[in-house]
């Protein structure tokens, strides 16, 4: 594999489930494998399991990590071509990507949408300029429209916690004060259209995702009727993808609780706001698998590395 950029990178998504475990139960196997070489991280935006855990999963592969918040650390960085840069970016992606590349063998990459520019977004100018002008291969630890670290990480945690061959799975939407991506929601979609699983959406009208990536997951606008027999809850807000970027709803009658979600096991990606987008009671009980996902963003990420080191 040369980068890991969306979900589609995974070919086999139940052998890769089935390594990805192997690792988590001997994690330090293939600690050769990265002997001097280096990772960089580069971040454009605010991070706390992705920045750990993606360190983490190079140092059990032997790796040397090295980390930049690019936003407000590096020099603006501009991304469009022709730009006559006599406003507040100092060097373009064009050099950037390149030096970087010196320095590393791997790049990985965060960078968030606008939430503006749906266009801008869409063509994923920040991760696709890096996967262009890098020599290396690139990761990407969120972009405008996908997480696919996050991704493969729900793919495993489902997989350790199902108790039967095609359990239900469905992602609810949950009120936010902020306009949040559509990035998790998106790669989580893809995941589960990947996997033998019983898959609903539920939101509120006007907060569909994008078609092309729901395709034919069928969608509810009613929340109680898509949490019927659910065995996993998997809650993310995002705004709205119709009226682009925006903030629709906040009320509190999308919040999951635990009468609604009964004794389905409640997934999140973290960082979740409690009592928001959900109350006290579903993280601090039992049901919630929300600790255990972000302890398997290392295993999903070292897997990504490992076949990433291995096909170069
Ligand atoms: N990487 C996981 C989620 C990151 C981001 N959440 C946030 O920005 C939450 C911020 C807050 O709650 O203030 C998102 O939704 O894509
Ligand atoms: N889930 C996740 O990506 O968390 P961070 O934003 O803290 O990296």
């Amino acid at each position: 594999m040369k980068n890991y950029t969306h979900i589609n990178d995974i070919d086999d998504i139940n052998s890769w489930i089935k390594e990805a475990k192997a690792l988590k139960k001997n994690p330090l196997k293939d600690i050769e494998l990265g002997k001097n070489k280096t990772l960089g991280l580069l971040f454009f935006n605010s991070s706390l399991r992705t920045r750990l855990s993606t360190q983490k999963a190079a140092l059990n592969l032997g790796m040397n990590p090295i980390v930049m918040n690019v936003s407000g650390d590096a020099w603006g960085i501009e991304f469009l071509d022709g730009t006559v840069m006599n406003g507040n970016t100092a060097e373009h992606i064009k050099e950037a990507a390149q030096v970087v590349s010196q320095y590393c063998d791997v790049i990985a990459v965060r960078a968030f949408p606008t939430l503006i520019e749906k266009d801008k977004d869409e063509s994923e100018l920040v991760l696709s300029s890096f996967v262009k002008y890098a020599s290396v291969p690139i990761i990407n630890m969120e972009s405008a429209t996908g997480h696919p670290l996050q991704g493969f990480t729900d793919a495993i945690t489902i997989s350790e916690n199902a108790t039967k061959k095609k359990p239900k799975v469905v992602l609810s939407w949950a009120p936010h004060i902020k306009a949040l991506p559509h990035a998790v929601g998106n790669s989580f979609v893809q995941t589960m259209q990947k996997m033998d699983v019983e898959f609903v959406i539920t939101n509120p009208e006007g907060y569909n995702l994008n078609p092309e990536i729901t395709k034919d997951t069928p969608i509810y606008h009613n929340q109680k009727e898509a949490l019927k027999d659910a065995d996993f809850v998997y809650t993310k807000n995002w705004s709205s993808y119709d009226d682009y970027g925006k903030i629709l709803k906040t009320d509190s009658d999308w919040m999951i609780t635990n009468e609604k979600i009964g004794n389905a096991k409640f997934m999140h990606c973290l960082p979740v706001r409690r009592n928001l987008v959900v109350e006290d009671a579903v993280l601090d009980g039992e049901n919630s698998l929300v600790i255990e996902q972000a302890n398997n963003r290392t295993f999903a990420a070292q897997l990504v590395l490992k076949k990433i080191l291995e096909n170069g």
